[in-house]
């Protein structure tokens, strides 16, 4: 559901409309669209309506203190003037799920892409994750010392950024460069651009080379905040960004501790940008078990 939508929207993400005439007639992307919504809404009020049946029903003596949990209590609070809507509560559920779930699945399909067709960068990655956590489950504090992975991450996030750009409204006339930037317009600043800036990257940027960012972001940018944003930019960057890295490299180190990858010969290159950038045709890979079960 989530993947059809945001194929529609992608398509629809500059189409001009009008008010009235919208209202009067709808075209088949935007029917198909709000049945869709609608699929989703209903699959967050059932999961909400469960976690409420729950305690009615004794299973459980509270909401629980996960998201949802905090969620469904701040619905109930006993404060008329706290209380959160049911609307808004179904919202911020659909936010975290589209901001949260097709991100993080394209990331690490790209990455599984990227050590596939780079062997000795695999290698690199499982070597250093066997170091750490030998065959056992991925902990925290061996999270922060991932050295070699975090920098496959910047490097995928960089080719392949899921995110394709990061809308702004602009509120007041600004100049940018040779453009004048009226008040009241949409923009969409295409951060993958930045992204593959050969000015800002060199002549190779369109290579793998994690190496780039050996000695951090900083070094990596020549201390260009703007350079490197796949989390975007300002008080409203990504909130999810550090929970996004540690899913990504928990993910992996299960994958490198059990299975080499490479790439199938079915696998065709093309990655297209609806909301976040995919591969068209997915990502063909061969797993293969290194006997270990981890
Ligand atoms: C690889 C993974 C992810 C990437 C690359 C990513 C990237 C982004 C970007 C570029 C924005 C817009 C920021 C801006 O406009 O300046 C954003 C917003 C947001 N992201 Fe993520 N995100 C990822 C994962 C997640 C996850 C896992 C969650 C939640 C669990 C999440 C929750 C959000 C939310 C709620 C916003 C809206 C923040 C706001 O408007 O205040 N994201 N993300």
């Amino acid at each position: 559901m989530l993947n059809k939508l945001s194929i529609i929207r992608s398509r629809n993400l500059f189409e001009t409309r009008i008010l009235l005439i919208n209202k009067l007639w709808k075209s088949g992307d935007v029917l198909e669209s709000e049945e869709l919504s609608k699929g989703i809404q209903d699959c967050v009020m059932k999961i909400v309506k469960k976690r409420e049946d729950e305690v009615v029903n004794r299973e459980a003596n509270s909401f629980g203190n996960d998201f949802l949990g905090l969620l469904v209590n701040a619905y109930h609070d006993s404060d008329e003037n706290n209380r959160l809507l049911m609307e808004d509560l179904v919202d911020e559920c659909k936010t975290f799920y589209f901001a949260g779930q097709d991100t993080v699945n394209s990331l690490l399909a790209w990455i599984v892409f990227l050590l596939a067709i780079h062997g000795d960068w695999q290698e690199k990655a499982r070597r250093e994750v066997i170091e750490i956590f030998s065959n056992q489950i991925p902990d925290s504090e061996g999270m922060s010392k991932l050295k070699t992975m975090t920098m496959i991450i910047y490097e995928a996030l960089r080719l392949y950024g899921p995110p394709n750009g990061l809308p702004r409204r602009v509120t007041r006339e600004v100049q940018l460069g040779k453009l004048v930037l009226p008040a009241s317009i949409d923009i969409l600043v295409q951060n993958i651009a930045l992204h593959h800036d050969p000015h800002m990257w060199g002549d190779d940027v369109h290579l793998f080379k994690p190496e780039r960012f050996a000695e951090g972001i900083a070094k990596a940018t020549n201390y260009n905040a703007g350079a490197f944003c796949p989390f975007g930019l300002g008080p409203r960057n990504c909130v999810g960004m550090n929970f996004a890295t540690m899913e990504t490299k928990i993910v992996l180190s299960m994958i490198l501790q059990r299975y080499t990858i490479s790439l199938s010969p079915t696998y065709v290159h093309s990655p297209i940008p609806y909301i976040t950038v995919q591969p068209q045709h997915g990502i063909q890979v061969i797993l293969e078990s290194l006997g270990n079960d981890a």
